[in-house]
């Protein structure tokens, strides 16, 4: 059996912050139409899809916090992604904030298979920035204050007839994730990202967030045999630039499909899960060449 699809890479531009939920929600359904014409199977969608990237902003109040948050997957206003999934056979791979029923508040991704059902969740474990405000910087980025570090793991899900793992955005700087993906048995990884153009505490490094971006999705792939998608939210959004990029990496290492714009925009590879035996039949064969016993340090 072949385990050849299209995947979609649907990078999305800036949403204001008066933007509302629908409004992302309707430009989403319209980069699913244009996946699904290019024959795609899957589409991802990047992190915090559904509002603009709110830790941006400090702000003592609990119900300022808890406006960008879902309490519920599909609510009214996204339902509309899952009718249109199972109407065209098309799965996705979205971010949102979650606010569970016991009050916790997570970074969030879901992976919805071709009729519409939810086929896996990732909660984000390496939560960058800070928690208190910083004035000094010409934005926050206060992940640590408005969310909890995950708590599912790292796991991976049998879907699109093959093994789905997801991570999100800071995630994947980090090699850990993607082993922990890579020996869960992923053949695809699949993410968003919101990543600043400007990093203040290092700002003799911005020249380099592009590459960073790349050198991390391909290092993870290739090193661990597998294909990923790695999708942004582009553009100006609120007075802060967040870099484009959006790439689909094959087990190689190599880029196959990267986006052009800062906006919403669709790019599309043909992903054949057969490939990832390339990789780890060869020189990332795991159970020939690994040495669990000399890294240690690793998990301490
Ligand atoms: C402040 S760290 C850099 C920004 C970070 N962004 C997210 N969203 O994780 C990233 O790793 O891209």
């Amino acid at each position: 059996m072949s385990r050849k699809f299209v995947l979609a890479a649907a990078q999305m531009g800036p949403i204001a912050a008066d933007e509302p939920r629908n409004s992302a929600v309707t430009r989403m359904i319209e980069m699913m139409r244009e996946a699904k014409s290019r024959g795609a199977r899957l589409v991802v969608f990047p992190e915090l899809a559904l509002t603009t990237f709110f830790p941006r902003w400090y702000r003592e109040e609990p119900e300022w916090r808890d406006r960008w948050f879902e309490t519920e997957m599909p609510s009214p206003e996204t339902r509309p992604l899952f009718e249109m999934a199972a109407e065209l056979g098309l799965g996705f791979h979205l971010g949102y904030a979650e606010l569970t029923p016991e009050g916790r508040h997570f970074n969030t991704a879901i992976l919805v298979d071709e009729t519409g059902r939810i086929a896996g969740k990732y909660r984000k474990i390496h939560l960058p920035g800070h928690s208190e405000h910083e004035p000094w910087r010409p934005f926050q980025h206060l992940e640590k204050r408005y969310f909890e570090k995950g708590d599912l793991g790292f796991p991976v899900f049998d879907a699109f007839d093959g093994r789905i793992g997801m991570c999100i955005c800071n995630d994947r700087r980090w090699p850990e994730t993607w082993r922990m993906l890579g020996l869960g048995g992923a053949e695809l990884v699949v993410l968003g990202y919101n990543t600043p153009l400007h990093y203040p505490p290092a700002p003799e490094h911005d020249h380099l967030q592009y590459f960073h971006n790349e050198l991390s999705v391909q290092a993870g792939a290739y090193q661990n045999g597998l294909w990923a998608a790695a999708v942004a939210k582009a553009g100006r959004e609120e007075d802060c630039d967040l870099i484009g990029g959006s790439v689909i990496v094959a087990p190689t290492g190599e880029i196959v499909a990267k986006a052009a714009t800062v906006e919403d925009e669709v790019v599309t590879a043909l992903v054949d899960l057969d490939r990832c035996t390339e990789i780890r039949a060869n020189v990332f064969n795991f159970s020939l060449h690994r040495q669990p016993k000399d890294y240690a340090a690793i998990a301490k």
